[in-house]
């Protein structure tokens, strides 16, 4: 964005956000804001709700991605627990759908191999909130090749010698009504 526009990063963590904003300053960007959520149902995403151009979502995950590069997390991960990641992953993405205008879009973003965490809960999104379309990403990003999805951008080490990584673009309707688009 070029130092464009206005940015809203926002999180549960005080001290992510804090070195979050130091990473801005030292980046020379002036154009984001930090705001901390109580959780996924702070009144303030009620009161932000159809408002943003792009929401993007980078919710805690397995991390499985990076793997190569910590070796150790692999037992962290386990510690962390799916059944405890994906219902989350899927209630802050739900909590990141009221914020975008109609038109809007949300990304959401992984540093995990895993299908449960990545093409699963996109699969799912629509289902619930039938407002939604999922963009494939080489519409949006014709430059982005080789993934190892049809419609998401999926890195894997074993193919693009990269860490993990999945992301995935969908597109809230113009003419949808904010009631029609399901947990709204
Ligand atoms: C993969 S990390 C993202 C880190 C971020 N991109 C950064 O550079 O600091 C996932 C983040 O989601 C935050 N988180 C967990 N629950 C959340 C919620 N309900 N709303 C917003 N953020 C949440 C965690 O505190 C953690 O910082």
């Amino acid at each position: 964005m070029r130092n464009r526009g206005h940015v809203i990063a926002c999180d549960v963590s005080e001290g992510r956000l804090k070195r979050a904003a130091e990473r801005f300053r030292r980046a020379g960007l002036h154009n984001i804001e930090t705001r901390l959520l109580a959780s996924e149902t702070d009144r303030w995403v009620k009161r932000h709700r159809g408002l943003y151009d792009r929401v993007l979502v980078d919710a805690p995950c397995s991390g499985t991605g990076t793997w190569r590069r910590n070796p150790d997390a692999r037992w962290r991960t386990l510690e962390a627990g799916l059944e405890t990641l994906l219902p989350q992953q899927a209630r802050i993405l739900a909590s990141a759908a009221r914020l975008v205008k109609p038109g809007g879009r949300l990304v959401t973003a992984t540093c995990s191999l895993l299908p449960d965490e990545n093409e699963a809960q996109v699969e799912a999104f629509p289902a619930a909130h039938p407002g939604f379309r999922v963009v494939p990403v080489r519409v949006v990003a014709p430059e982005v090749t080789g993934s190892a999805h049809p419609d998401h951008l999926a890195l894997t080490p074993a193919r693009h010698d990269t860490d993990g990584f999945f992301a995935a673009v969908m597109e809230r309707g113009a003419s949808i009504k904010m009631s029609e688009a399901g947990n709204v």
